[in-house]
């Protein structure tokens, strides 16, 4: 495998407060490929804000190394981090446009030291538009633009210096579905493209999960679960990522929901590709056992073009016909997961 464009060591960082201190980032790893989307999802005070900050050190780690392109950001000088900061653009919730300045403006700013002559900045700061399909709003102001505009404005000026890693931290938390789906294929497509390497810092899962082939799953500053986005749902291995990744919710709800026959036990099989077929498959495993079964709830979800189904079962029986089950749905390589918070009898 090539070397990460980007490789967290062991990252942490303090704030010192008066009162106390608070860790917001705590002992992070893990790298980042070139052309990965890589999601950080996380609740709010996770500390999603604080390390993407860190990893263009913006923020300096207290300890810990973060390495771009090989080379150690702590290594470099003053002029070296402006020059290396200049590789990562950064789009954010609130846009953060210059107001009293034109949309080609906005674009053309980053550009202000490039050497690049001011017909050479419009000509950029044009194609960009194009690339974001604003081609029509070069004169207009932020104020004239709707949310979904300013995003991609955002958008156009965050590429203006040409990088190769985009962090996008929460950049569609202020707009409506229909919008976010729009920026989130305008990054899709800058991924596709321009091989941009795309960090996406969400609390959303729909977010991560329609853009993210990899991600990691951040609380109270560590990472939980780190992984390509189709083994996190295969395989969550922390109850926050099951909050997360919805089926913790909708199962829970079912699972309380459930009137259980006596010494009936409650399983979560979660399974890749063929809904029907696989069902089929476990219902006639579990029926050549001669172990009574009931079907509860069948969930598929769409993630990296592939189907993931999440399927709730009863199955009435001992405790060496439960194992029995289980074995079988072991040796057939099905994911499960034994549930009910004691619901079982
Ligand atoms: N400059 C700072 N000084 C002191 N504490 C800070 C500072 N920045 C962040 N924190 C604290 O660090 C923790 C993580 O904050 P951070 O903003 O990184 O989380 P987040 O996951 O991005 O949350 P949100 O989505 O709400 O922004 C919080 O407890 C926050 O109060």
């Amino acid at each position: 495998m090539e070397d990460p464009i980007i490789s967290l060591k062991n990252v942490s960082v303090t704030f010192c407060g008066n009162e106390k201190n608070v860790t917001a980032v705590d002992h992070v790893s893990f790298d980042i490929q070139k052309g990965d989307v890589f999601g950080i999802i996380g609740y709010s005070g996770a500390g999603k804000s604080t390390l993407a900050r860190t990893i263009n050190f913006l923020q300096r780690p207290t300890q810990g190394q973060i390495i771009v392109n090989g080379q150690s950001l702590i290594d470099l000088s003053a002029a070296q981090l402006r020059n290396s900061r200049k590789k990562i653009g950064m789009i954010f919730q609130h846009f953060n446009l210059m107001n009293t300045r034109t949309v080609e403006e906005n674009i053309t700013l980053p550009l202000l030291h490039s050497g690049l002559s001011k017909v050479a900045q419009r000509e950029k700061a044009e194609r960009l538009l194009k690339l974001v399909g604003l081609a029509n709003k070069k004169m207009s102001y932020p104020r004239q633009l709707s949310g979904g505009q300013k995003q991609r404005v955002a958008i156009a000026r965050s590429l203006a210096n040409d990088p190769e890693i985009l962090i996008s931290d929460e950049a569609t938390s202020a707009l409506d579905p229909k919008t976010t789906e729009d920026i989130l294929t305008i990054l899709k497509k800058l991924n596709t493209e321009l091989h941009l390497t795309i960090i996406m810092i969400s609390h959303e899962m729909e977010v991560i999960k329609s853009t993210c082939n990899k991600v990691v799953v951040l609380n109270q500053g560590k990472v939980v679960e780190n992984g390509s986005i189709l083994d996190l749902f295969l395989h969550p291995k922390e109850v926050l990522t099951q909050t997360f990744i919805g089926f913790g919710h909708q199962n829970n709800d079912v699972i309380q929901s459930l009137d259980l026959r006596p010494k009936e036990t409650v399983i979560e099989v979660t399974f890749i590709n063929s809904p029907n077929e696989d069902q089929a498959k476990i219902v006639e495993i579990i029926a050549v056992l001669g172990v009574p079964m009931r079907i509860f709830y069948s969930n598929s979800q769409f993630i990296q073009q592939r189907v993931i189904t999440n399927l709730i079962l009863g199955i009435q029986g001992n405790k060496e016909q439960v194992a029995k089950v289980l074995r079988q749905l072991k040796s057939h390589r099905y994911n499960y997961q034994l549930t009910g918070g004691g619901r079982s009898y």
